[in-house]
């Protein structure tokens, strides 16, 4: 029965969905059972070309990791790109799928989905409650519908067509396959960049974006990708035992968190920068805090396994490896 499965991953070259095909392959699922398409063999925002795609493919499950991504500046400089691109892509999978017989699909949202001002942690019910951060309200929007795309068909199709379609969402991600970029990266990688090259330059001091207070929790993509793993396995009835029909997303994280501040000194300590770090408060915070009630995830019997210091260690190791001589040029 496993061996038949066939497993689309949308975005199999991303830092997620890399990691999950990594694991899926060494969980013993074999090549052949498992569907990519890159970018520019197939864009999910097309229409035409997803419906093609799922009507050719006989695929039983779908790993929906494909989405436009960013940090802070990406999002408040691209907010039209963030929104379009991720409505159409969602829609178009969740719905092409659903018309090809899918049975089994998994949505990455993000903890951005959450009011800027949730009760921390954020427990699974805040979704709704409040206003958005408004640096990412665009993409946290086409998050939310998502969500709401994957409880309509359950709710509309869940008994008649027997399909199951989760979401998860991942608090900030971080590790190999990680998108260095100077401006549009996510602060973890972006930070790696910059000390390194200032240790490379023998800079005497490090400027990171805003106050340096807000605090975050990072999550280690290996585990993420075995979250999404578990999630996808849990048998229904346990999944739905912890779930509600209009509440099913389930939370990612560690449930810890650390300021930007600390979060400096760590990267500078793993790269051996001994410089002045700085902070550039004209640079925009986002919310004060985002940290994951996690409580759903462990009581489907999940928690994450890397710790910070070691998911910092293997990502800068993979910068070293893979993404040094881009990030200089
Ligand atoms: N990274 C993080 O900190 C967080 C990520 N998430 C979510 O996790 C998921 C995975 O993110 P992550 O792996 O970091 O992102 P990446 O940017 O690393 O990967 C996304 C992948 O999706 C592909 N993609 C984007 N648009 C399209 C499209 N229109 N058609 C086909 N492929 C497309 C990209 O291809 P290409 O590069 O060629 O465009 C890329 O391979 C996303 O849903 C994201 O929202 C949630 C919270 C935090
Ligand atoms: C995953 C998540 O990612 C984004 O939300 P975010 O959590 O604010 O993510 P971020 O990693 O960009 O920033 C975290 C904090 O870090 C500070 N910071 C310092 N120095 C740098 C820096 O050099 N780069 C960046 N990017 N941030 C920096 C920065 O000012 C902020 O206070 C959303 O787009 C959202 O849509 C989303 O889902």
């Amino acid at each position: 029965m496993t061996q038949q499965r066939r497993i689309f991953i949308a975005g199999h070259r991303g830092m997620v969905g890399s990691a999950i095909l990594r694991q899926l392959l060494a969980q013993g699922v074999s090549p052949a059972q498992i569907v990519t398409r890159s970018h520019a063999d197939m864009d999910l925002t097309e229409q035409a070309q997803v419906r093609a795609f799922f009507q050719a493919e006989r695929i039983d499950e779908v790993y929906l990791a494909a989405a436009k991504v960013g940090g802070i500046h990406a999002n408040s400089t691209y907010p039209a790109e963030f929104i379009y691109a991720n409505l159409m892509l969602e829609a178009n999978v969740v719905h092409q799928a659903f018309s090809a017989g899918v049975k089994k699909l998994l949505f990455l949202g993000s903890s951005c989905i959450y009011p800027r001002l949730a009760p921390q942690p954020m427990a699974e019910d805040a979704l709704l409650t409040g206003p958005l951060e408004p640096t990412n309200e665009p993409y946290a929007v086409a998050k939310i519908a998502g969500i709401k795309l994957c409880e309509s068909y359950n709710r509309q199709y869940g008994a008649s067509h027997g399909i199951d379609y989760r979401s998860v969402m991942p608090t900030n991600l971080y590790g190999p396959g990680d998108n260095y970029h100077p401006q549009n990266s996510h602060v973890l990688p972006a930070l790696i960049r910059r000390f390194h090259e200032a240790r490379e330059a023998g800079a005497a001091s490090v400027t990171i974006w805003g106050t340096g207070t807000p605090k975050r929790e990072f999550l280690y993509v290996d585990d993420m990708a075995a979250a999404s793993i578990h999630v996808m396995n849990l048998a229904p009835e346990v999944y739905h035992a912890h779930t509600r029909p209009m509440l099913s997303h389930i939370n990612v994280g560690t449930g810890e968190d650390l300021s930007i501040g600390e979060l400096a000194a760590l990267v500078a300590r793993e790269v051996g920068y001994q410089g002045r770090i700085e902070c550039d408060s004209s640079k925009p915070d986002g919310p004060p805090r985002k940290l994951m009630d996690v409580q759903r995830l462990q009581n489907l019997g999940w928690r994450a396994t890397t710790s910070l210091a070691d998911g910092i260690h293997l990502a800068y190791l993979d910068f070293l490896q893979n993404h040094r001589t881009a990030a200089a040029s």
